[in-house]
């Protein structure tokens, strides 16, 4: 399946559903801190409702810690931004990819968003003149799409 990468969340519920969503789709979820809440916030919890134990969260403290103990492919690994030129909807997505989501209020830091070669930072479409899609929904949708191009696979291939 997929990997969600989240960093640094600020908002308590929006990580709770990105947990659930994790639980259904069968991805995984690396949070980087530092995070804006506690993973005992009630808030989350209660978006993420019983699935929590269904999802594999992992924690890294920043960064280089995060890329140090996942060592994820660099080819497979996808920046979401709102400032990418490449449409999600265009890339073939695989088993084990890796998309990374910025925080709520400022997104991916220009450093890290400018590390990634520039067709593996993908945006997904809005219409004109909108900022941002709220991030839970952000990554419901990036994870659809590219579970349905890979026929809603139930194996892990992770
Ligand atoms: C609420 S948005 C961040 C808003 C921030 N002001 C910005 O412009 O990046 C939180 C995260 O959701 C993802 N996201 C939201 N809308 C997106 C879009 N249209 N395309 C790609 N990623 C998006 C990005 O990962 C973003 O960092």
């Amino acid at each position: 399946m997929f990997h969600i990468v989240l960093v640094q969340p600020e908002i308590p519920p929006n990580t709770g559903n990105v947990i659930r969503l994790a639980a259904n789709t069968g991805c995984t979820l690396d949070l980087i801190e530092p995070l804006g809440f506690s993973m005992e916030d009630r808030l989350m919890r209660r978006a993420g409702l019983d699935y929590h134990e269904y999802a594999q969260v992992r924690r890294h403290a920043n960064w280089d810690a995060f890329i140090a103990s996942m060592n994820p492919d660099t080819s497979r690994i996808f920046a979401m931004t709102t400032r990418g030129s490449q449409p999600v909807h265009d890339v073939a997505f695989r088993p084990g990819d890796w998309f990374v989501f910025g925080c709520e209020t400022s997104g991916l830091a220009p450093a890290l968003r400018d590390s990634f070669p520039e067709g593996q930072r993908l945006k997904l479409p809005m219409r004109p003149g909108q900022r941002s899609l709220n991030l839970s929904n952000a990554v419901a949708v990036t994870v659809f799409e590219a579970w349905r191009q890979n026929g809603f696979a139930m194996d892990s291939g992770a």
